[in-house]
């Protein structure tokens, strides 16, 4: 039997899956690493880190499965968006790297809309939001300009940790998408962004697709990872594209709602035609010539794990999450709103924090936790709402990511969202997906679909409960007030922050 590799390098963790031809998860490895908030609204990791954490995942997975590293074909990657590595002459870090949830550059954002007007939208096919990678290379040169001079080019995450494995460096467009340099219709970089922005070309990485062959690894990562040297190494690509494949979203029709850190819903899209006017992102798939749109609520998983954190430290979710299911849908007039660290979809406000509206005397911490899991759907089923506005039918909803191990979660989906939602045998979407471009550019399959076919494995599906809809319907109608109504609270508290 042979077997690939796919490794998702998320927010929290680094989480290798290995998979045999059947598309079978054969073992499982993970290793978490800290994220760094030096001030309110910034948000930090340390590559070196990823690199550790990926090579012990690796050995663990390779020693503890019993399967000989000769046997492993191929490895491809999965990877945080848009974080920022600023690379010196010798491809070493010139600073931590600033990541996706780091809302620090909302002057480089208004820089770069007077910067370039309509041709951010037209080229870029994405607004100017903090998360994206040009605002934080902007900040950098503006506000850390010894760090920036050592700096010859940038990757992100994952094409550092791939350059650690293989020393050669690319950037697959599925991820280049999300730096605000990519010309996304004509997938290269461009020329008109990097012009306006003093960029030298050699600054940004030579463009792969997502299942191109870019090397085999290093004899001296496969010292330290327990891999054959003559392991085939596929690009790989962004995280949500990999979810993307993963849950074998690769026609139209099909949506995807991931609960991860972050969260998103996302839409197949053929080509490049759709226009949502920036109200969401709009990204090269991982699969060849395809494209994606979706809205991201910055803070979904990590709402419910500052929660449990914050006030129940050491409790597994499911213990923590016991007695939820218990309450009635609306937490008995408790509402939340998630915008821990600011929001994207469908209001781009770094300013705005996250409430707690309704508080009562006989509400428990079951209600506080209900809360929080039904703010999260709330915020996403704003996008599911932009993507039916815009005429797209969204009736089946495949569900991934760590809030997909919940099955009242799950279900709470199904009646927020009034759509089936499809649960997978595996929830590791994104570790799966790159696991799949490893599979197609061994050759086991002639196209990622047909991989699809024999990978992606649907389990329980959840549908709407008429009465929870139509309650939650009505419920969702005083979620988007809470919005408006605390913007310019939140504006006044901001002089408050650390
Ligand atoms: N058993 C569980 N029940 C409900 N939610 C969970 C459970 N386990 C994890 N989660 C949620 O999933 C999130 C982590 O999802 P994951 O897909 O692993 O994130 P990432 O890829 O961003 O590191 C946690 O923050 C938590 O909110
Ligand atoms: O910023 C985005 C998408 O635009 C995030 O989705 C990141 O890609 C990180 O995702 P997770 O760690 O939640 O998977």
């Amino acid at each position: 039997m042979k077997y690939v590799v796919g490794v998702d390098l998320g927010t929290s963790a680094v989480k290798t899956l290995l998979v045999s031809q059947d598309g079978t998860v054969k073992a499982e490895a993970t290793r978490e690493y800290p994220l760094y908030h030096e001030k309110s609204g910034w948000s930090e990791q340390e590559p070196e880190d990823w690199v550790t954490g990926t090579l012990e995942s690796l050995k663990g997975l390779v020693s503890g499965s019993g399967v000989s590293a000769e046997d492993i074909e191929g490895i491809s990657f999965s990877g945080q968006m848009h974080g920022l590595v600023l690379l010196d002459a010798d491809n070493r870090p010139v600073r931590r790297a600033i990541l996706w949830n780091d809302t620090r550059t909302t002057e480089q954002c208004r820089e770069i809309e007077r910067t370039l007007g309509d041709k951010l939208l037209s080229v870029t096919r994405n607004p100017a939001l903090e998360g994206f990678t040009l605002p934080k290379i902007l900040w950098v040169r503006e506000n850390e300009p010894e760090a920036f001079a050592k700096a010859s080019r940038f990757v992100l995450p994952k094409d550092y940790v791939r350059y650690r494995l293989t020393g050669e460096i690319h950037m697959d467009l599925s991820d280049a998408a999300g730096t605000l340099m990519l010309d996304v219709a004509n997938k290269t970089w461009s020329a008109e962004v990097l012009r306006a922005f003093e960029l030298p070309e050699a600054f940004c990485p030579p463009l792969v697709e997502a299942g191109g062959f870019v090397g085999t690894v290093s004899a001296e990562a496969s010292a330290s990872s327990g891999l054959a040297a003559s392991t085939k190494v596929f690009a790989g690509g962004a995280d949500n594209a990999c979810g993307a494949i993963g849950a074998g979203i690769l026609k139209p029709g099909l949506t995807l709602c991931s609960i991860g850190t972050s969260g998103v819903v996302l839409t197949y899209e053929p080509d490049a035609s759709a226009d949502y006017a920036g109200k969401v992102h709009f990204f090269n798939h991982g699969k060849e010539n395809a494209f994606y749109a979706m809205g991201v609520t910055l803070a979904a998983g990590y709402s419910l794990s500052w929660f449990r954190n914050t006030f129940a430290k050491g409790e597994s979710f499911d213990s923590f999450l016991e007695g939820v299911g218990d309450i009635a849908p609306g937490a008995d007039g408790l509402l939340f709103t998630p915008y821990l660290v600011g929001e994207r979809t469908p209001h781009a406000d770094s300013v705005i924090r996250a409430s707690f509206i309704g508080m009562d005397g006989a509400h428990t911490r079951a209600h506080f936790a209900r809360a929080v899991m039904e703010g999260i759907t709330f915020s996403l089923n704003e996008s599911v709402d932009l993507f039916r506005q815009a005429g797209k039918t969204v009736d089946t909803i495949v569900s991934i990511g760590g809030g997909a191990k919940n099955p009242v979660w799950l279900q709470m989906q199904a009646d927020i969202f009034n759509a089936e939602v499809v649960a997978l045998e595996n929830e590791q979407g994104p570790g799966l997906g790159a696991a799949m471009l490893a599979a197609a550019g061994c050759g086991w399959f002639p196209s990622l679909d047909a991989c699809a076919e024999a990978f992606v494995k649907r389990s329980t599906s959840y549908r709407p409960d008429p009465a929870r809809a139509a309650r939650y319907a009505e419920l969702f109608q005083v979620y988007k007030q809470v919005y408006g109504a605390t913007k310019g609270l939140n504006e006044s508290l901001a002089a408050f922050r650390k």
